[in-house]
């Protein structure tokens, strides 16, 4: 007998067979996650990325998984054409790629959030304004995975919740304007916490944060669930992201002090 969990996973599978997907920044990471499940959910998936070696590996995975069929494209977003994803319909367009940054207090270079922005921001609205008339024809998603950064400020990731909080900005008035104009094409925003992704990168910031990365597949498949369902929002994991948001709005100075409670402030200072 199947858990009310197991059933809606069920009907998630149905929506998304032989669904038409886009997933960027799926070499590594949660993307690389989302990949398998829609491969194991018999999608049509296309994967980008700038490592091309990492995305053959990834795709071939993805065959023996049972995906519909599986392309990549492989090149920096900083300079991609969004032309080049997009050949023969949509359904739904996952942007998850994100630009390297410090985890550190932000000196003043002023270059890092500029190319940060090119990344993060301005190749996922050019990727969304050349999907939109294929998701419009398809009663689409958007889904824009970002972070509890990019709703709450913190003192380590300036740059990156910048552009974060650009991403909050652009999708929800983009989500308005759709209404608007009657086109059927959901926005799926992703606030997420703290996720094991096992890269260097993290193992740099885990002596600093206190609580435990939530796990990248859960993760992955929370994303796709959210966008499969026309959610407005994902907050994953929910309390680690729900409880700052709450305070933020209700008792900023406490969460001043949780963010210096949940960060071992001395760590950084020495990075
Ligand atoms: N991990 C975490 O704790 C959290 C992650 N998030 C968000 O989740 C998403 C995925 O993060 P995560 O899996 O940790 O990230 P990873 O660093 O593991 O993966 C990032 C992906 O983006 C690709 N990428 C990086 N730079 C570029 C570029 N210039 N052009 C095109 N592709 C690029 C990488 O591939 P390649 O290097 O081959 O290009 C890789 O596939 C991001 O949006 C991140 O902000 C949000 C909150 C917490
Ligand atoms: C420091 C992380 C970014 C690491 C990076 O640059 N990755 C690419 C490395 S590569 O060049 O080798 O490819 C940050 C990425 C996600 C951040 C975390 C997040 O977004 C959720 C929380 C938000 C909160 O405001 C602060 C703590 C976070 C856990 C935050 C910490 C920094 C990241 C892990």
């Amino acid at each position: 007998v199947l858990s009310n969990h197991g059933k809606l996973l069920c009907v998630i599978m149905k929506m998304l067979k032989g669904k038409r997907v886009i997933v960027t920044g799926a070499s590594s990471g949660i993307g690389e996650q989302m990949a398998y499940h829609l491969a194991r959910m018999g999608s049509h998936i296309l994967i980008t990325a700038r490592t091309e070696v990492k995305l053959q590996k990834v795709s071939t995975q993805c065959r023996e998984l049972g995906a519909a069929s599986i392309h990549y494209v492989s090149g920096s977003m900083e300079n991609m054409s969004p032309q080049s994803c997009l050949l023969g319909g949509l359904d739904m367009l996952i942007l998850n790629h994100v630009g390297s940054t410090h985890f550190g207090y932000f000196k003043g270079d002023i270059e890092h959030p500029r190319k940060l922005l090119e990344i993060n921001v301005l190749s996922y609205v050019a990727m969304t304004v050349s999907a939109l008339p294929m998701l419009k024809e398809s009663r689409g998603s958007v889904v824009a995975v970002s972070s509890l950064a990019g709703k709450v400020g913190n003192p380590f990731t300036v740059p990156y919740s910048t552009t974060k909080f650009a991403l909050d900005g652009f999708f929800s008035s983009l989500r308005q304007m759709l209404i608007v104009e009657n086109a059927n094409v959901s926005i799926t925003l992703c606030v997420l916490g703290y996720i094991n992704t096992g890269k260097a990168a993290m193992k740099a910031v885990s002596h600093v944060i206190c609580n435990k990365p939530a796990p990248k597949e859960e993760c992955a498949l929370e994303i796709i669930k959210s966008g499969a369902l026309r959610q407005r929002e994902l907050h994953y994991p929910y309390i680690s992201v729900t409880i700052p948001l709450i305070l933020r709005d209700w008792v900023p100075d406490f969460l001043d002090a949780l963010t210096r409670n949940i960060m071992d402030i001395e760590k950084v200072e020495r990075t």
